[in-house]
């Protein structure tokens, strides 16, 4: 049974719809994305998933309740953009205050030692970089033991090690079961850690799918360029159902096709007994899929 079901999601506020009609569902166990560009309704979208934001209309279940249901707050940790607490207050007194709200918190000691937080436990809330803000924020997150956690912006502001460790904390508490729910705009981040993916734009679901489905579904054109050990004549490549076109750069030759073009290429090569030295692939990235969808990057 999906964990969360979002079904014909519409919020507006005033004139402005940020969220049009946006349907998916949540696995268990899985890492789900929500990618789009600024202003795309995402936000408003975990919001409403959370319970912070009423919908205009859709429906949405959350371990088949409903978001403003009392019991959730248990097992739905939440991670938002903009999260504020009292500068006086310290990162080891935040801890154990939200761990107070649970009855059978994580150990955050583990939590802060994975986040690299250790060193700021006496530190005041006010003294933290917008990076360690947003580490303890995910602390905060975890820190119930939550079934589901909901974590917006992930690693926004933190830099390209700290989000490397964010990543692979992401993946253990992933290993322990919990189901996550991550927006992004980052592609390499949604390519990494990322089981399946829903991209918005413009408050629909434009693609639905795993980063591997999206970039596929592009149908995008793929290059191999090698220097073949022998003379090979073009109709032997350009015979294959994959291959567009060849084309020939002095000793090297350029192959333009889709599908699985490199094992087509590399059979038809092995079975005339040539080698394909100085072997390169170019391939269509989850960022040429988000384009194409979007008609913008995500960076924007
Ligand atoms: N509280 C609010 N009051 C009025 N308009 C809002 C409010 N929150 C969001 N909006 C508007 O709704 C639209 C969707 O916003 P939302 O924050 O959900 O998008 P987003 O995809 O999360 O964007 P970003 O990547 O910039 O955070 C935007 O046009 C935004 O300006």
């Amino acid at each position: 049974m999906a964990v969360i079901e979002v079904q014909n999601l519409r919020k507006t506020y005033g004139d402005t719809v940020a969220v049009r009609d946006v349907s998916f569902t949540v696995e268990p166990g899985e890492i789900f994305g929500i990618l789009g560009p600024n202003g795309a309704g995402k936000t408003t979208t975990v919001e409403s998933i959370a319970g912070l934001r009423a919908p205009d209309s859709g429906t949405i279940r959350v371990l088949g309740r409903d978001p403003g249901d009392k019991s959730l707050r248990r097992d739905v940790g939440v991670q938002l953009q903009e999260s504020q607490l009292p500068d006086k207050l310290t990162v080891s007194e935040a801890l154990d205050l939200y761990a107070s709200f649970y009855p059978e918190p994580a150990d955050w000691r583990a939590l802060t030692r994975e986040l690299g937080l250790t060193e700021k436990l006496a530190t005041a809330y006010g003294k933290l970089s917008g990076g360690q803000k947003q580490r303890l924020s995910i602390a905060l997150a975890l820190i119930g033991g939550p079934q589901i956690a909901i974590l917006d912006e992930l690693t926004t502001g933190l830099d390209p090690q700290a989000r490397r460790d964010t990543w692979d904390l992401i993946e253990s508490v992933r290993a322990s079961g919990v189901t996550i729910v991550l927006v992004t705009h980052f592609m390499e981040e949604a390519e990494r850690l990322c089981d399946r993916l829903a991209v918005i734009d413009h408050g629909h679901v434009v693609a639905l799918n795993t980063p591997a489905g999206l970039i596929a579904g592009l149908g995008a054109e793929q290059r191999i360029r090698f220097r073949p050990s022998a003379p090979i004549a073009d109709e032997l490549l350009t015979a294959l159902p994959e291959v567009r076109e060849v084309r020939r750069h002095g000793p090297q030759i350029e192959v333009v096709g889709v599908g699985n073009l490199l094992h087509a290429v590399t059979s038809v090569l092995a079975v005339n007994q040539i080698i394909a030295a100085d072997l390169r692939i170019e391939q269509a990235s989850l960022d040429d899929a988000f384009v194409q969808l979007t008609g913008r990057s995500a960076k924007e």
